[in-house]
Parts: structure tokens; C-alpha cells; sequence
């Protein structure tokens, strides 16, 4: 994967397709691979409407992987760390005031070495959730540096919400709560805190963006014009307590 327009490039095409056949109904007896299923995934591919796109950006080990992991299968990816190569995707239905939204999740490599990859990712991207760690003074002091790339190179109106992850850490804990609020204010972006291994506000941060985007891509006319920042305002709950 190069700088190829996103959806262009050979690899995206076929990582639509792996997508199209990943989340296709399951053939009766289970054949994921036989003709019928892959005509199937083929028709499901083009009466459906293409995933709304969303992005997990950050530091190396902040836990994008580990986020997109308990969201998707409630699970966490606990032991030693692997660090994401490249690029890696995945899909999920979400059901948002009775409308079916299907998200696209793409989970981007922290690691400097990959930034390139990711630059050509962006400008396709409907929202990025940005997360640092709160254990890790770093994580945090380069969320400027990331919101500078999100600015050269995402879309204009992406929806942009700042997480900060890991506050089942307690005692690790070095980026204070109040801090994490003061930046997101200062750059006018949501703010929550997360926790991948305890499910805190896992699934209110990507409910809040689906239903953002839900809201901007339906523009019904008699709908009261949804507000992500009070939403996510009035929907958090304090790092005490345990939403999943
Ligand atoms: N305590 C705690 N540990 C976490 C949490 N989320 C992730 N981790 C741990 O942090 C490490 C890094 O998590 P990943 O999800 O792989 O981090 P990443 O941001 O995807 O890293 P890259 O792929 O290198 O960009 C792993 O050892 C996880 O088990 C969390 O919410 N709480």
C-alpha cells in the first residue's frame, strides 16, 4: 500500500471484497468460500449502502487495537503487546434510532515508521477517534502533533472525538481527567474516557460518532439537529464507575 487513492488502489479493492464476504450472511451450511455464498456477498456488496468510515489514531500502544477489539467482541486483548502493521480493518452493524449504520473500523499503526500509510487513509475517513493513553505523558503531549496531521490531510467536516484510554490504570495514571477536558475544549472536539480492558465508554464513543453520522448523511427534515458535544456530555459516565 503506497499513496494510491484510496479506493482505487488494487489493495482496496480487495480489502472491500475480504470486507463484502467478512460480513455477508453466513451460508446455511457454513461454506464461507462456495460460489452461492460469494454471489450472495457480491449482490449484499452492491445493494447496500458503502460503510461509513471511521479511524483509530494515536501513539503506538495507546490501544486502538485493543478498543476496536472490545467493541467489536467484547473482549480484551490482555498479555504481551503487538504492535499493528500497516493498516488492518473492521465492520460492524450498529443499530442507531432504529436505522441500521455499518461502520467501517480501521485500526492505523502508531509507529512513525508507518505514517505514510496511514496519510492515504485519511482523506476517505467520515470520523477519527483519537486516543492517547493516560498512563503515558507522551501519548497525550502528541495529540497536537496528531491534530496537525489530521488537519493536512482528513476531510474538512470529518467528525474528530478525543479519547483518553486505559483508566482502569488507576494508579499509573499521569494525564489527569481535567486535562484531557481542557485540551479537547481548546481544539472543539468531544472528549470521553475510555477503558478497552474494562469496557468503559467502549461503545458510547463509537455509538456518539455512528449516530453523528448517521444524522449527517439522513438530514431528515423534521429531525432536530443532533448535537455530538451534548450528547457526549450528558451520555458519559465518570472513570469510577463501569459502562460497558
Ligand atoms: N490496562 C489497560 N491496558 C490496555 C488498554 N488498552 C490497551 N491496553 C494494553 O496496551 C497495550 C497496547 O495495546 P494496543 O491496542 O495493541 O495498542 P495500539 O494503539 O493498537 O498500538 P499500535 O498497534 O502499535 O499502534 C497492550 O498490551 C494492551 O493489552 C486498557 O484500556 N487498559
Amino acid at each position: 500500500m503506497g499513496r494510491e487513492k484510496p479506493g482505487t488502489s488494487g489493495a482496496w479493492t480487495k480489502l472491500r471484497a475480504a470486507a463484502a464476504l467478512q460480513d455477508a450472511p453466513e451460508h446455511p451450511r457454513g461454506h464461507r468460500r462456495d460460489r452461492v455464498h460469494q454471489s450472495r456477498a457480491r449482490e449484499w456488496c452492491l445493494t447496500s449502502p458503502p460503510p461509513l468510515q471511521v479511524m483509530l489514531v494515536g501513539d503506538s500502544g495507546v490501544g486502538k487495537t485493543c478498543l476496536l477489539v472490545r467493541f467489536k467482541d467484547g473482549a480484551f486483548l490482555a498479555g504481551s503487546f503487538i504492535s499493528t502493521v500497516g493498516i488492518d480493518f473492521r465492520n460492524k452493524v450498529l443499530t442507531v434510532d432504529g436505522v441500521k449504520v455499518k461502520l467501517q473500523i480501521w485500526d492505523t499503526a502508531g509507529q512513525e515508521r508507518f505514517r505514510s500509510v496511514t496519510h492515504a487513509y485519511y482523506r476517505d475517513a467520515h470520523a477519527l477517534l483519537l486516543l492517547y493513553d493516560v498512563t503515558n505523558k507522551a501519548s497525550f503531549d502528541n495529540i497536537q502533533a496528531w491534530l496537525t496531521e489530521i488537519h493536512e490531510y482528513a476531510q474538512q467536516d470529518v467528525v474528530l472525538m478525543l479519547l483518553g484510554n486505559k483508566v482502569d490504570s488507576a494508579q499509573d495514571r499521569v494525564v489527569k481527567r481535567e486535562d484531557g477536558e481542557k485540551l479537547a475544549k481548546e481544539y472543539g472536539v468531544p472528549f470521553m474516557e475510555t477503558s478497552a480492558k474494562s469496557g468503559l465508554n467502549v461503545e458510547l464513543a463509537f455509538t456518539a460518532i455512528a449516530k453523528e453520522l448517521k444524522h449527517r448523511s439522513m438530514k431528515l427534515p423534521n429531525e432536530p439537529k443532533f448535537k455530538l458535544h451534548d450528547y457526549v456530555k450528558k451520555e458519559v459516565r465518570g472513570s469510577g464507575c463501569c459502562r460497558s
